[in-house]
């Protein structure tokens, strides 16, 4: 084959993709079973400073992610952050680690490994496979293992029960652009949002019921969202109105303890304004304020991963007790919890509705 670099191609020639380049496509069968793609955000391979640079590499090239101009914000990406975020990371990653790996890794494969169990126990002809925007295992991996499987038909399930350009549309646009290299491509469905689900909501007040029984009720109950800039709330990202959507439904499942519950937005990153109030300043306030007895959820995020166990179960918590406060309790993501592995279940068999077999 002669070689021949996109640039040198008429730009009507450039775009389609190339039918030569597709991929082999595996038999698919009549009747095979429906496929459950689950995303993530994805996580380094190691906690290491190399393997964090290879991630945030990927991530932050993003333009769905970081919505400035490639050429300046790629200048500022390879010239400054990839030479001093990962080096400032890797113990922090360190501290979270567990045997089997990253945290949200390891919990989204056993929250996918959980709904497989359900699913195959109520009898569905389900595959369910995970698979992570950014790093490994990739999503046209995770999609080539359900079509090998025999999935003609696949829902698309991201982890992120809040709908955000920078999450939801870009594992999106990455399930699109796999499909754009099939020839026999598979039928698909999305979800886009279960920010109000009942399964959602119930499997959170279930969680945090469980935990007020086992050890007492705080003061205040802080939820705790991954933020977001401001300016892309105010050009149309509904992802705000997702969070408070959440909160309500989640007050009103909570009843006479609804007045505990409070909101704010952790994981800032950069110069910009981003959405407020913001998680630790939050909790200093309150601490300076005679609160001293808090708990807090991150309800955004259903595994574990950096964010939580080391941001807020870590950062934060040092910097409450710090500031006077005497109780810093945080309750854990939905992770592999069995009410939860039932609830997404419940969520598959809806948006799956016309395709059993
Ligand atoms: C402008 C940058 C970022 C946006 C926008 C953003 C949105 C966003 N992220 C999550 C979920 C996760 N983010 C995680 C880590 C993380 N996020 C950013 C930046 C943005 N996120 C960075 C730079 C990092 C890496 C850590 C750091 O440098 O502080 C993670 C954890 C990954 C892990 O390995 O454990 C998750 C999960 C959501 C839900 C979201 C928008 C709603
Ligand atoms: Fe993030
Ligand atoms: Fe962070």
């Amino acid at each position: 084959m002669v070689f021949m670099p996109n640039i040198f191609l008429p730009r009507f020639l450039s775009e389609s993709p190339d039918p030569h380049a597709l991929e082999p496509d595996p038999p698919l069968r009549a009747a095979g079973p429906v496929g459950v793609l689950l995303v993530n955000l994805g996580t380094p391979d190691q906690p290491s400073a190399g393997a964090i640079k290879r991630y945030l590499g990927e991530f932050l090239s993003d333009s769905r992610v970081i919505e400035l101009p490639q050429w300046l914000w790629q200048i500022i990406l390879r010239g400054v952050i990839l030479n001093l975020r990962p080096r400032k990371l890797a113990p922090r990653y360190k501290e979270i680690w567990l045997e089997q790996g990253s945290p949200l890794l390891v919990y989204s494969q056993a929250q996918g490994r959980a709904l497989q169990e359900v699913l195959r126990g109520g009898g569905d002809n389900v595959r369910v496979e995970v698979g992570m925007r950014y790093g490994n295992p990739s999503i046209s991996d995770a999609l080539g293992r359900l079509r090998s499987q025999g999935c003609e038909r696949i829902v698309v399930l991201p982890m992120y029960p809040q709908y955000a350009a920078s999450t939801t549309a870009t594992a999106v646009d990455a399930v699109a652009a796999s499909a754009a290299r099939m020839r026999n491509q598979p039928e698909l469905r999305f979800i886009k949002r279960y920010n109000t689900d009942p399964t959602y909501i119930d499997a959170l007040a279930r969680k945090v019921r469980q935990f007020w029984a086992d050890h007492g009720k705080p003061q205040r109950l802080l939820l705790s969202f991954h933020g977001l800039p401001r300016t892309t709330v105010e050009q149309g990202d509904p992802y705000h109105r997702d969070c408070m959507e959440t909160v309500q439904a989640l007050r009103q499942r909570l009843g006479d303890d609804a007045d505990r519950v409070h909101v704010s937005f952790q994981s800032r990153f950069g110069a910009q304004r981003w959405l407020e109030p913001y998680t630790e300043p939050t909790l200093k306030e309150w601490a300076a304020q005679g609160i001293t007895d808090v708990d807090v959820m991150c309800p955004g995020f259903l595994a574990d991963c950096l964010e939580t166990l080391e941001e807020i179960q870590m950062q934060c918590r040092d910097a409450f007790l710090a500031s006077g406060g005497k109780q810093f309790r945080y309750i854990p993501c939905l992770n592999d919890d069995a009410f939860w592995a039932e609830g997404l279940a419940a969520l598959v068999r809806r948006n799956i509705s016309g395709w059993e077999s």
